[in-house]
């Protein structure tokens, strides 16, 4: 670059400051990008890539109009950019040389609070993240829509990488020189990973965000946290809630892969909500309560006062269907408060949102007279965080018109009678309008010209129009030209003149007074922040749990209840998601039965029998038990379980890297080091990814060790046949099948789960059933016949080696030293078998398809048969 302009000094000043961020740079009404910055930004958000200057000197550059800037903000946000909006920050017309800029605020894709950005729906998060020794470390976690803040340890790396693939988490903070250690986690999560060396100090403002953070390290990855969001927002985040640890030790931990498997949030197959256990229950009104929902599915409680006391209300408002459907109607009226608060404290509401605030306060009576007569504690909270905002509401109501206009600069939102100056100004500007109303008649008269028209226009102002045959009529000295149309002349007179002054007056002071009185209104309601969010809280809480009664009562489920003794007992019990989709008459509910004594069962049967979905439904039970909902199931009594563990299915083996077979080991790893007799375990098909005596040794070891050692309660389906024989031999293993029948050649699936192992599998039947090409299933199946002959002569054989084996311990004449008969045909035989030997030694097995290998292996078998 030849030589650079005073601008573009300043420019590459601010660029040099925020290296990782595009710069938006306000240059009137675009902001504008330069150099790589232009060429990338243009590049991802389709626009085009111009120059600035010209010849040697030119600069790549790009714009997006100020106007319609947070729709690119939020395009580049959501691909995980940073972007730093510099601002001109004093009036062009004063400034010296270049006009005064700074960056007032970094968006990141953890901090956007536009709603182009953020769903109504979901929450919005970004975390700091900071080491302790070990594996161990601490998190905490925001949303700055909302200000809830969450501090928590996690015991290790896994933890981590949980809490990073909850659902919508954007963003994670480690301190300097730190981030590459989280790289790989933040990675797999999609979660974009950034620095921060300072530390918020503590002021008069954020006192309260520390108030409950009693230990250090909790205090010092909320101060990260706190610091990345000033450094960002650059301003004051009254709105920001006291954070609150969330100890490990209250919440049931389920692990990513669980929280996949069993389909909480969204479904395995393409990540979406619908066809999810959320999508079926979720029955909230408010767009806090459905987030509320999400938080609690995705950490189910393990604190039984807690879920009992939920369970006490939707028991309440599954009886009272008339005051559930009533407090459904109240709560359809209000808004998001919970984010409304973070907008009053970042000044973005308008006096729709308080017309809106408002109305929702008017609800909270009703609400709070329905949830009284379900549930005392639940309504004393709603009352409590209320009384505050009553005053609120009466002064809200006394200041606004029910429908004010967006903006907030134009008047027009304030009520006659709130303040006396206003009042005055109304009058004058009304008294001015009349006076002009009546003009025109009494133009008329005093004219005599019947066509006089007083009017409006922007240009002009007010005026009188008279048709030009008409002109010679006006009276001399008092009309000031002002117009020519084709066919009129307008004018004025000194006293409209003087009128329209006190009019246009009147008005710029009205518009300045209602802005004023606004910002004194959003200023009352700032101070009423914490009590907004308080009532936030209940309202979503009440919103959660009367959507648990509506499905509980909807689907036939029943109050679970906790054991004491470790029993889990399920009467008709079904898959929730599942039944919707059999159909529930056609789908068949079935129990289960776990205590102590009977703590593992070995599933058998064919595939697409019901295993997995009966496994499933197991675990989905004690989720929803313990966030607080009924179950689906005719009884249900449930151990509290502190974690569950499942391995299902290998759909989310692909990302990762390994083998499906090392993803299985490592979780089948990670359940036997960490679960707890407390803990449930599902094991689908463990060791199906090796070989066969491989994968049924691994399996049969790790169900063994989980039943002595760890004692959880396990459930464990496997297609090994052999394994069966653990629940004749070891106490507390139990075989249970899921059963079907054969009629007319077809196999038919019961659904039921029957005590006892299966008796086959019927695999080759499902692949005929998926369509498999007929020849695959004919040659199978006359493999198939060929094994089972096979077993059965290796079986014989086995009893007849076993009697030839019985001489050996018998005293017999020494044998004649010549060659019998039937040593010759050992002889030949011993040639064959080393023949044999050969051929399996120089067999290419990777250049053999299964299929081949088969083929060769029964030919074998064949020969050392003969
Ligand atoms: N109790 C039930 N009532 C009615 N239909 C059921 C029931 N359980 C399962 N199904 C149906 O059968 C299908 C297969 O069930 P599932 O996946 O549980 O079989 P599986 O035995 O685990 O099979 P695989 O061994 O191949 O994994 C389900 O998708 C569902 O449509």
């Amino acid at each position: 670059m030849a030589k650079t302009t005073p601008m573009m000094e300043q420019y590459l000043h601010i660029k040099s400051h925020y290296q990782d961020a595009f710069l938006f740079f306000r240059l009137g009404d675009f902001y504008e990008l330069f150099f790589d910055d232009a060429e990338q930004a243009a590049r991802e958000l389709e626009i085009t890539l111009t120059k600035r200057g010209s010849g040697d000197d030119a600069i790549p550059m790009c714009g997006v109009p100020h106007h319609s800037s947070s729709t690119y903000i939020t395009q580049l946000t959501s691909k995980g950019y940073k972007i730093a909006i510099c601002e001109q920050v004093e009036n062009p017309e004063d400034a010296k040389g270049v006009v005064k800029r700074e960056v007032t605020k970094v968006v990141t894709p953890g901090t956007v609070v536009e709603e182009s950005a953020v769903q109504a729906a979901e929450n919005h998060f970004i975390a700091a993240v900071e080491r302790l020794e070990g594996e161990r470390s601490v998190f905490a976690r925001t949303d700055l829509t909302t200000g809830r803040t969450a501090v928590m340890p996690l015991e290790n790396e896994r933890a981590l990488r949980r809490e990073l693939s909850a659902s919508g988490m954007k963003e994670i903070i480690a301190a300097e020189g730190e981030t590459s250690f989280w790289q790989n986690a933040a990675h797999e999560a999609g979660v974009v990973i950034s620095e921060e060396p300072e530390l918020a100090a503590v002021s008069g403002e954020n006192e309260a965000f520390f108030h409950n953070l009693d230990e250090t390290v909790y205090q010092t990855v909320a101060a990260r946290l706190l610091a990345y969001l000033y450094s960002t927002q650059k301003r004051s985040l009254t709105h920001m809630q006291p954070a609150v640890i969330e100890e490990p030790a209250r919440y049931m931990k389920l692990d990513i892969a669980s929280k996949r498997n069993l389909e909480l949030v969204q479904t395995m197959l393409d990540q979406t909500k619908k066809g999810s256990l959320l999508a079926l229950i979720d029955e909230t009104k408010t767009a806090m309560g459905a987030r509320l929902l999400k938080r609690w599915l995705e950490r189910p409680g393990f604190d039984e006062p807690e879920i009992n006391r939920r369970l006490n209300f939707v028991e309440q408002a599954v009886q009272q269907s008339f005051k559930r459907d009533d407090l459904r109607d109240a709560l359809t009226h209000v808004y998001d408060l919970e984010r409304l608060a973070g907008k009053v404290s970042y000044g973005n509401v308008n006096a729709r949102e308080l017309i809106q605030l408002r109305n929702s306060l008017r609800e909270i009576p009703e609400i709070q007279g329905i949830t009284a007569s379900l549930d005392e504690s639940y309504s004393s909270r709603l009352e409590a965080a209320f009384q505050a905002m009553a005053q609120l509401e009466r002064r809200l109501t006394e200041a606004l018109i029910d429908e004010p206009p967006v903006s907030i600069t134009d008047g027009g939102m304030i009520q006659d009678g709130y303040h006396d100056k206003l009042d005055q100004y109304r009058e004058a500007s009304r008294n001015g309008k009349t006076w002009i109303s009546n003009l025109e008649q009494s133009e008329r008269s005093e004219t005599g010209i019947k066509s006089l028209k007083v009017g409006f226009n922007k240009v002009f102002g007010y005026y009188i129009e008279v048709t030009k045959p008409n002109i010679p009529s006006l009276p001399e000295g008092r009309y000031e030209r002002k117009q020519t149309l084709t066919n009129a002349e307008r004018f004025v007179t000194p006293e409209l003149k003087e009128k329209e002054q006190l009019i246009l007056e009147a008005q710029e002071q009205i518009d300045d007074l209602e802005y004023r009185l606004f910002l004194e209104l959003r200023e009352q309601v700032a101070l009423c922040i914490p009590d907004l969010q308080a009532l936030a809280a209940a309202v979503s809480e009440i919103d959660v749990l009367q959507g648990f009664a509506k499905v509980s009562e909807e689907k036939g489920y029943t109050r679970p209840s906790f054991s004491t003794n470790g029993r889990l007992y399920l009467k008709n019990s079904r898959h929730p998601v599942v039944e919707e989709v059999v159909s529930r008459h056609r789908y068949v509910a079935n129990d289960i039965e776990l205590d102590p004594t009977r703590r593992t069962l070995l599933i058998t049967g064919p595939n697409m029998a019901g295993k997995s979905t009966y496994m499933r439904q197991t675990a989905l039970a004690s989720v929803m038990a313990q966030t607080g909902c009924f179950v689906a199931a005719d009884e249900a009594e449930l151990p509290l379980f502190d974690q569950v563990f499942t391995r299902i299915g290998a759909a989310d083996d692909l990302a990762s890297g390994e083998s499906t077979f090392m993803v299985e080991m490592k979780e089948a790893q990670y359940a036997l080091t960490h679960a707890t007799t407390n803990s449930l375990i599902l094991l689908d098909e463990i060791g199906r990814g090796t070989s066969t005596y491989d994968g049924m040794a691994l399996a049969q070891a790790i169900v063994e060790y989980i039943h002595e050692k760890i004692q959880a309660k396990t459930l464990f389906s496997t297609h090994y046949h052999e394994l069966t024989t653990l629940g004749d031999t070891i106490s507390g293993i139990q075989n249970v099948h899921a059963a079907c029948t054969e009629e007319d050649g077809r196999v038919v699936f019961l659904h039921k789960i029957q005590d006892g192992s299966a008796d086959r599998s019927y695999g080759v039947y499902v692949a005929q059933l998926a369509e498999l090409p007929d020849a695959v299933i004919e040659r199978s199946e006359a493999l198939l016949a060929s094994f089972e002959q096979q077993e059965g002569t290796k079986e014989a054989q086995q009893v007849s080696r076993e009697e030839e084996q019985l001489p050996l311990f018998t005293f017999e004449p020494a044998p004649p030293e010549i060659e019998t008969p039937q040593q010759k045909t050992s002889t030949a035989k011993d040639s064959q078998d080393e023949a044999v030997l050969e051929a399996v030694k120089s067999v290419e097995v990777l250049h053999m398809t299964p299929m081949e290998a088969l083929e060769k292996i029964q030919a074998w078998q064949k020969r050392l048969n003969e």
